[in-house]
């Protein structure tokens, strides 16, 4: 299934330059986002995940069903100030800005395997970071797995030494 077909490009969105890949008309075609899940569960079986990891908000659409499919837990990793108990936290910078990121202290338990998943892998910033909070809490990064690939910002090499999936590549 050719799915760029199913992404749309939005230009000068959220900011002037930038050309936003919009994901929402992939989720909102059953056999696109179902083949889009199916592909990196495929990938998730051969690391051996005990868990997956997806940060706010796209990453849980993506994290989730892959999660639910392979019958693991799924932790997620939010933006300061929102989840209620103890994190540890750390910022962070992306295509269009900086935040900082938490998850839960007992989210992942040491030695477990996480895949941690994402629409977009734009600068590697956010992915970077999450790596980060895994890695922190003890948990071995099998594989990193994102719908899509913004090849010209290079973010791969960000995360050098870490098995990526992309579906798509811009
Ligand atoms: O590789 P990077 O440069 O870090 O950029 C990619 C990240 O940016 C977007 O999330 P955003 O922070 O806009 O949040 P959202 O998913 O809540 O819209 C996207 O969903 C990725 O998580
Ligand atoms: N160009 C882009 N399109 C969609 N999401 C993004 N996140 C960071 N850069 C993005």
């Amino acid at each position: 299934m050719d799915l760029k077909k199913f992404v749309t490009i939005v230009e000068d969105w959220p900011k002037p330059g930038i050309k936003f890949k919009d994901i929402t008309t992939l989720m909102d075609n059953g056999e696109a986002y179902r083949y889009a899940t199916d592909r990196i569960v495929d990938y998730a079986k051969q690391r051996n995940i005990d868990i997956v990891v997806g940060p706010e908000a796209r990453g849980f659409i993506i994290g989730c069903p892959v999660a639910y499919s392979l019958g693991v837990g799924f932790a997620p990793v939010r933006k300061e100030g929102k989840l209620p108990r103890e994190t540890v936290k750390v910022n962070y910078g992306l295509e269009y800005g900086s935040d900082v990121l938490t998850i839960h202290k007992d989210a992942i338990k040491p030695g477990q395997r996480v895949l941690i998943t994402d629409d977009l892998l734009a600068t590697g910033g956010t992915i970077d970071a999450t790596i980060k909070l895994v890695e922190q809490l003890g948990g071995v990064v099998a594989g990193i797995a994102f719908l899509i690939e913004l090849t010209y910002l290079d973010g791969r090499n960000k995360l050098d030494g870490y098995d990526i999936l992309t579906l798509m590549e811009y």
